[in-house]
């Protein structure tokens, strides 16, 4: 059984004091109960005090990227070692957006998720396919080649302890979701990927969320299935009720 894990991707939203805020309003009420992994990827600003305000509740701190160098010239950018450093617990790699606005490729997943790895950070690896993708059959096509470039190079016993993300992009801040049928069938062809890359108790173990204007609406259809093991969560993450609603109904 694996466990649920809900995470908020905060994206380029809040102040510092909203932010703060935030999580001062989750810390009463986040479940105690350790049934599901609840992760807020805040801005990097932020980063150091979040972690020390989650640091006596269970609450998660994830980076929304980094670089796959420990250190260097590379002007602007944050490394796995500093994330490490502050105890960062997450970071989210190939989200599309990076993928689209920040000539991020296949190839620097790979290395990041190896990165990652090195500075005891869990990747949240993100795929999916557009629109136009989907309404040609590519689906499956595109996002098992994301994974398998993502994944290559590792063990089954480091792939058994990472996150996967499907994304579909025309699904994300659109208000469009992913039926849960078809959400349910790419995340099974990507544990089917894993399984054929390494093999069948690293792929029941691996945890695959679907992203994509997940709601408390909408979460628990989605979990209800088999290969659906957690949401990552834009919009609805950025208000205090709904990221809760979306924590406690993973658990129930
Ligand atoms: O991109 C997303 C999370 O990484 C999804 O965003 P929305 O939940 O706002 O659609």
């Amino acid at each position: 059984m694996r466990k649920p894990i809900i995470a908020g991707n905060w994206k380029m939203y809040k102040t510092f004091d909203e932010a703060t805020q935030f999580l001062e309003a989750v810390r009463d009420q986040i479940p105690t109960e350790d049934k599901v992994d609840a992760v807020i990827c805040a801005p990097a600003l932020y980063l150091p005090t979040l972690v020390g305000i989650a640091a006596d509740f269970d609450l998660a701190i994830g980076a929304q990227n980094m670089h796959y160098e420990n250190e260097g010239a590379f002007t602007g950018e944050i490394s796995p070692a500093q994330l490490s450093s502050i105890n960062v617990d997450y970071v989210i790699l190939g989200h599309s957006e990076r993928r689209e606005y920040f000539n991020e490729t296949d190839e620097t997943v790979n290395k990041k998720v190896a990165a990652a790895l090195t500075a005891g950070i869990v990747p949240i690896i993100c795929c999916g396919e557009t629109l136009e993708e989907r309404e040609s059959g590519k689906t499956e096509q595109k996002v098992s080649g994301q994974i398998k470039a993502a994944l290559n190079g590792f063990t089954a016993e480091q792939v058994e302890h990472m996150v996967i993300a499907y994304e579909p992009i025309w699904a994300i801040g659109t208000g469009k979701t992913a039926t849960a049928d078809d959400a349910n069938q790419v995340c099974g062809a990507i544990r089917n990927v894993v399984e054929q890359l390494f093999n069948k108790d690293c792929a029941e173990k691996v945890r695959i969320q679907y992203g994509g204007s997940v709601k408390p609406e909408n979460i628990e259809e989605l979990l209800s299935k088999e290969h659906i093991d957690g949401a990552l969560v834009g919009g609805a993450s950025l208000q205090v009720d709904s990221f809760l609603a979306l924590v406690n109904k993973a658990i129930s």
